[in-house]
């Protein structure tokens, strides 16, 4: 993975805010500020994990860079061109190169039909492919994420959750995409097939050369999984680095609370836990200044006046916090 060349995907000030109607008329009377001004360079082959509370807009920032949400702001550049803001039809030849594995792929599953006609659609979508060739192809995507061919005439509900999150996955990778955007893919799942399904995802990361966007709430997960780690807090960025630095040195005060949850894997291991008081703030009326200054136990007044600016602290290691020298 070299950092030199063009990214995969860049993200420039991106923005979402769904708007708020209300009264009679339904007039916008305000806006959900998800997402704030992101701005991220990915590159091909890296694992990028998204990490934050509920509610900081991970998912939304997914959907937008998949264009299931138009971005109210900013620019997103696939392969170096801008994708935001293409009509629909030009759209459609970069949505085969980038998918997602959602949380829960039973619901984007209709029960009546057998998994093998599931897995069917994109190439009839997508390709010209015989009936043969795309049986064919089927068969060969359910032995890659681990299922049988007897499964293809089965349907959804015959599966466990960890089978139907490999269904999620070859669905995901059907149509051999360089990006995949893992929407809380695997918290859903017990720890043993957790595990099972992170090593299915690395295994075909290597194989397909796949890019991933992992998202997810659960930091521990993250910090095997990914390369760097993206924090987010009420839709702004405050933190990014690589993940061995981020959990050996994290400095925005939000992710050392984040951090300091995780449960420790030795039991005799040390690490004081850093209580965040109080509610993640409305995002349809933020704080002003730093947007972690209300929970913040190091904030100053300026952190109440003035938003922190996105530096490099150290290489590589970005941080939004006034604290930060
Ligand atoms: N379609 C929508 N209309 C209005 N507000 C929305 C919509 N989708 C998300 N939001 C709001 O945007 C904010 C970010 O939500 P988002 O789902 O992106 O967060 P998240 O970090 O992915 O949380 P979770 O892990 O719970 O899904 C939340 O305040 C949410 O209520």
């Amino acid at each position: 993975m070299s950092q030199s060349k063009q990214p995969l995907l860049k993200l420039e000030n991106v923005k979402k805010y769904y708007p708020i109607r209300g009264g009679v008329l339904r007039r916008i009377q305000g806006y959900v500020k998800a997402v704030e001004n992101v701005s991220l360079d990915v590159f091909a082959g890296e694992s990028i994990g998204i990490v934050g509370e509920s509610g900081c807009g991970k998912s939304t920032l997914g959907r937008t860079i998949l264009g299931l949400e138009e971005a109210t702001g900013g620019a997103i550049f696939f392969r170096g061109e801008e994708i935001s803001r293409l009509p629909e039809r030009q759209r459609k030849k970069w949505k085969k190169e980038m998918q997602m594995v959602f949380q829960d792929p039973y619901a984007s599953l209709n029960p009546r039909q057998r998994i093998g006609h599931a897995l069917e659609e994109a190439f009839i979508i997508h390709t010209n492919m015989t009936k043969a060739e795309r049986e064919e192809r089927v068969l060969h995507l359910l032995q890659e994420v681990g299922l049988r061919p007897e499964h293809y005439d089965r349907y959804p509900h015959e599966f466990s959750g960890g089978q139907r999150q490999r269904i999620g996955i070859a669905r995901a990778i059907a149509l051999n995409p360089s990006l995949v955007i893992c929407d809380e893919a695997v918290s859903a799942l017990d720890v043993s097939v957790q595990a099972q399904i992170i090593k299915l995802l690395k295994d075909i990361q290597e194989k397909h050369e796949l890019t991933y966007l992992f998202i997810s709430h659960d930091l521990g997960v993250v910090r095997h999984f990914c390369d760097r780690v993206l924090v987010m807090y009420l839709g702004h960025t405050v933190e990014l680095a690589p993940s061995r630095e981020l959990y050996a040195n994290p400095l925005h005060p939000y992710t050392k609370a984040l951090l300091s949850a995780i449960p420790r894997p030795k039991p005799g291991a040390k690490r004081e836990r850093i209580r965040l008081e109080g509610d993640l703030p409305n995002p349809a009326n933020p704080p002003k200044g730093c947007p972690f200054h209300t929970r913040c136990l190091v904030a100053t007044e300026r952190c109440k006046q003035e938003r922190p600016e996105w530096k490099e602290a150290a290489p590589g290691h970005f941080v939004a916090c006034h604290e930060v020298k």
